[in-house]
């Protein structure tokens, strides 16, 4: 779209509309093909019945069964072509509709998942769903009724208008006033409307993302008794949904008071008109019927895309939100190129690394450098909110560092693709999330391209190939079902069996803060060591046990390293892990 065109749709206040005219543009024969049948199903429906009316004229006036028989076979034709046409306009409207909503979907979870997770972090889930079910079937509307709809408002009236010219010069000019302050209506309201679309798309999302979490914490409500809590909470975001829904009727309809006295109006002023000229003999009276037909025929367009007005304030507020997530800026941009060997070891550093969440935030971390040597396994150790997440997640550039660098294999890693930086390493996170499909698909995630053999292997070095087998249809089973009913270690060692597929040279653990029962927590070790041979494994650890297994542990206190070296290095040297630990024990006796 260019500087002008997007101009025009501001003066119009229909910004919200012009990011999307440029995903229409890939439709624009299927539109094109759509208006072009809408045109001619409004005129054929006006040009038939005319028709016919002329000939009702034409027997009043006393004319001969000659004079009308010939024309019945074109009224016919007239009707057929009718049908036809509105077939093909629904047909060609709704086909460019749905598919452009199909390929929306997809962008727009495209789009999610490019600023993912940064932007998730700012959006409730049952909200950011919202957008991309609710929001996108709004602009059905739009894409189906609204552009083709408007041209057809457009091209009939001035059609019609012609044809009432060549009766008499005075009643186009009777009718155009009219079909003017009908065209004006909805821009009189525009203001309010737009403003209660904003609202109640807003209120809707809400609610959704309101039921969202009373599924999503449908055990915390349980277990802490707060149904009542939860429901006060629905119900308060309810009433502000149906106040602003009422408020948008009650403007509907005056909205609509106004288009139907305006339309009538014009349409027994016509009339009058037409019987006035009729009676002073300026008009042939045959053309009254003719007349009539038009008159009554002429505001439907007009009426249509009126109401369509009337909702369009909805369709922009969803078109807008739409576009913000089209729109928004990647958190960062995958211009890198370099591909690492994924078979060889490889080390990782933080050089110096600064971060901060936001220009407006503290830093998280300032100047934090450590590095974790080829197959070494580093625990990251330091008080809850002290920045270990957020190395991890800078990592895997989640978001990117704002000074310093991190390498792997001396490599700045905004110099590796995206995909190569993922694909080297595997994250086992605290959470697995598991997909609705079977035990053995959720695992194949680890590696698409995995044989069930290879799949089963996986499962067996994660320890959990005993329990898959027990359950009543095996590697079957589905997970979404199935799921909630695993214990966390099982989950965990669920991931750890995806882990072992992906067989990355990188490993992250996030260690869950939750303590495990000792047969889980003994599983679960057992495959960690086997997961972490041979890899770099950057852990962020809770458990005094981790802090011993580990290699090296890293201290990291106001954003910084403060002290590195093993379990009992570290405690020898009585410094400020020293203390950390030795107030975790006494959290723990306590
Ligand atoms: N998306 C975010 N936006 C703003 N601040 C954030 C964000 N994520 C984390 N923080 C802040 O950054 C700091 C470091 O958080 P981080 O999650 O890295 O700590 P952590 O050491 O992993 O904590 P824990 O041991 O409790 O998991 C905290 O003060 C946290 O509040």
């Amino acid at each position: 779209m260019d500087k002008n065109s997007k101009q025009l749709f501001k003066q119009l206040r229909l910004e919200g509309f012009h990011p999307l005219l440029n995903y229409l543009m890939p439709y624009r024969k299927g539109m094109s093909l759509s208006v072009l049948s809408g045109i001619l199903h409004h005129l054929l429906g006006i040009i038939g019945p005319a028709l016919g009316a002329y000939l009702v004229g034409v027997a009043v006036i006393g004319g001969k069964k000659e004079q009308i028989l010939p024309y019945l076979p074109i009224l016919g034709i007239l009707v057929t072509a009718r049908i036809v046409m509105y077939y093909s306009d629904m047909w060609f409207a709704h086909e460019v509709a749905f598919r452009i909503l199909v390929d929306f979907r997809i962008k727009l979870y495209n789009a999610i998942e490019r600023v993912a997770p940064a932007y998730l972090l700012k959006q409730r889930s049952g909200e950011l769903a919202a957008t991309l079910m609710a929001d996108v079937e709004v602009l059905e509307w739009f894409f189906a009724h609204t552009a083709g709809a408007f041209l057809v408002a457009v091209a009939v009236p001035l059609i019609t208008l012609g044809m009432m010219f060549t009766m008499h010069w005075i009643l186009p000019l009777i009718l155009l006033p009219f079909i003017f302050i009908l065209f004006s209506i909805p821009f009189w309201f525009k203001k309010k409307a737009d403003q209660q679309g904003v609202e109640t798309r807003e209120r809707l999302a809400a609610v959704h993302g309101e039921a969202i979490d009373g599924i999503q914490g449908l055990r915390e409500i349980v277990s802490f008794n707060h149904k009542s809590g939860y429901t006060a909470r629905l119900s308060r975001y309810s009433e502000s949904l149906y106040e602003s829904l009422l408020a948008y009727g009650k403007r509907m309809g005056v909205e609509g008071a106004y288009l139907n006295g305006v339309s009538s109006l014009a349409m027994v002023s016509i009339l009058v008109v037409s019987a006035l000229l009729v009676v002073q003999g300026s008009l042939n009276k045959q053309w009254l019927p003719v007349i009539m037909i038009l008159a009554a025929n002429i505001f439907s367009p007009i009426l249509e895309v009126a109401a369509m007005g009337r909702n369009f304030s909805i369709i922009l507020a969803a078109a807008k939100r739409v576009a913000a997530v089209l729109e928004t800026e990647e958190t960062v941009k995958d211009t890198g190129k370099i591909q690492l060997n994924k078979s060889n070891e490889l080390k990782i550093a933080f050089h110096d690394v600064d971060f901060t969440y936001g220009k407006e935030l503290p830093l998280v971390l300032n100047k934090a450098s450590f590095q974790v040597n080829h197959g070494e396994t580093v625990a990251l150790v330091g008080e809850s909110g002290v920045g270990k997440t957020t190395c991890i997640n800078l990592l895997q550039r989640f978001w990117d560092v704002t000074g310093g660098k991190i390498t792997i294999e001396g490599t700045d890693i905004r110099s590796l693709s995206l995909d190569s930086l993922r694909s080297l390493i595997t994250v086992v996170p605290q959470e697995i999330y598991l997909f609705n499909l079977s035990i053995r698909e959720n695992i194949r995630m680890g590696n698409p391209k995995a044989t069930d053999e290879e799949v089963e292997k996986a499962a067996k070095a994660a320890h959990i190939h005993e329990f898959i087998m027990g359950l009543p249809e095996g590697y079957d089973t589905n997970a979404g079902e199935r799921g909630l009913k695993m214990s966390g270690g099982q989950r965990q060692r669920l991931a750890i069996a995806r882990a072992f597929l992906k067989d990355s040279p990188i490993l992250i653990l996030d260690e869950a803060l939750s303590s495990l029962d000792t047969e889980n927590e003994r599983l679960l070790q057992q495959s960690l060591n086997d997961l972490r041979k041979g890899k770099t494994t950057l852990i962020v650890a809770h458990r005094l046990s981790t802090f011993k297994e580990a290699d090296r542990l890293v201290v990291l206190q106001d954003g910084k390293v403060t002290e590195t070296g093993n379990h009992t290095s570290l405690v020898q040297r009585k410094g400020y892990y020293y203390d950390l630990i030795n107030a975790q024990i006494a959290s723990v006796a306590v």
